[in-house]
């Protein structure tokens, strides 16, 4: 039963790009995010924290429950919906200190376009402060002053070390990942950083959170699962080419390895989500993805959901084969031991309406900045007979998105 504690105000708004509203909310610096689907039909803006849960477990039910809590209080109706995400493993990552192993806001203003129609909602605002939050500040582009691999040899070791592993019969498939760092002349912008990414045609959901002094962006083209009107929807995204090979889509429907790979993650997402839905529906072979840079072979599935909601499907369904591997706790083990604690690398992030439905995406293709200095991430499956220096240059491909971003290529 609403109490009215929490005060709440929506009004339509006029079309203006996520861009410009991220120059204009200079004053929210280090309280904000950005989500695009996409299509680009629907994004989603947070401004400023209302409310945040955060917590060091990563825990579907507490995000759930706090979450029903701050409803409980609010006037209804609204469209607001809890923004954030699950960090990838329980173990403490430096880089990612910033931000809660469960990471969720409820904005001071989030602001939400369909088919170019905006919505404001505004949490506990005046209405003198929900008419003046903008605030114009001056956006300097950084330059780009150096780019550096920062972990080749481990990386080349632990493919081969996981390829000797999985010949002993260990495990069937493990995803290994390397990081570059890259570094600006100036602290970088998430304005400008959206600015740029607009400009891209990646195929690929756009995502940007801000805590405090950190920014984690990622340009992933996975969806973890979208649960809306009762219907789920979710898709094995593993299987990579570079689209510079010649045929290069025809070699990777035909290419053994890759197929492995992929039927591995079918496999087990439709497992996972077995016992919380029904009606489940997928065609019998994958089909090509196209994203910018790379080819991937992709198996969409659907199902009516039964039980649980967005969140604790995610749960359910993280880590896929896609990033952790398989069987999902020796890979686990595995990546634990090789590489250390991941953050929001190939996490769960996405958002949860009040209704307990939303999408989640898996944030690869992605980034932690903290002023001048970004880190990146990129990884690979690895099966039996990966050869290290091909993922090796798989993994250079999959850096691309981030690094177009920040100029690095064009
Ligand atoms: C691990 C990443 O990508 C994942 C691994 C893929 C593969 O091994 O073919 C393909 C898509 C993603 O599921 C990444 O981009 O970092």
């Amino acid at each position: 039963m609403s109490t009215g504690n929490i005060q709440i105000k929506e009004q339509a708004g006029a079309y203006e790009s996520p861009a410009e509203l991220f120059k204009a909310a200079a004053r929210y610096k280090g309280e904000r995010y950005f989500y695009m689907n996409k299509d680009k039909s629907e994004w989603l803006i947070g401004l400023g924290h209302a409310y945040i849960i955060k917590d060091e477990s990563r825990n579907p039910e507490l995000i759930t429950e706090q979450f029903q809590a701050l409803l409980d209080q609010a006037e209804q109706p609204h469209h607001i919906r809890l923004f954030g995400g699950f960090q990838f493993d329980a173990g403490d990552s430096s880089l990612f200190d910033a931000f809660g192993h469960s990471h969720f806001i409820w904005p001071k203003i989030q602001i939400r376009c369909q088919h170019n129609q905006l919505t404001y909602t505004y949490t506990d605002m005046t209405d003198e402060e929900i008419l003046n939050w903008r605030s114009d500040d001056e956006i300097k582009a950084p330059v780009v002053q150096s780019v550096a691999n920062l972990n080749e040899g481990q990386f080349l070791h632990n493919v081969a070390t996981a390829v000797e592993a999985m010949k002993a019969g260990q495990f069937d498939k493990v995803v290994l990942s390397r990081q570059k760092k890259v570094v600006m002349d100036a602290p970088v912008d998430s304005a400008w950083l959206i600015e740029r990414g607009l400009q891209n045609e990646e195929y690929s959901y756009f995502l940007l959170l801000e805590e405090q002094e950190s920014t984690f962006v990622s340009r992933t083209p996975e969806q973890l699962v979208k649960v809306e009107d009762h219907q789920l929807s979710t898709n094995a995204i593993a299987g990579t080419m570079a689209r510079e090979i010649d045929q290069a889509a025809q070699k990777l429907m035909n290419d053994a390895k890759n197929r492995v790979e992929h039927d591995i993650v079918v496999r087990s997402i439709t497992a996972d989500i077995e016992p919380f839905t029904s009606r489940m529906n997928l065609p019998d072979a994958p089909e090509i993805m196209t994203n910018r840079f790379v080819y991937h072979l992709y198996t969409p599935i659907t199902a009516q959901l039964e039980k649980g909601n967005v969140l604790s499907i995610s749960h359910a369904l993280h880590p896929t084969p896609a990033l952790g591997g398989f069987p999902k706790e020796a890979a686990a083990t595995f990546i634990e031991q090789a590489e250390g604690d991941r953050g929001f690398y190939g996490a769960p992030m996405g958002y949860v309406t009040a209704d307990g439905e939303g999408e989640f995406v898996v944030a690869i293709r992605s980034m932690l900045i903290k002023e001048n200095i970004a880190v990146l991430f990129a990884g690979c499956g690895v099966v039996e007979d990966s050869v290290p220096e091909a993922e090796f240059d798989e993994t250079e491909t999959k850096f691309k998105p981030m690094l177009q971003l920040l100029g690095v290529t064009e």
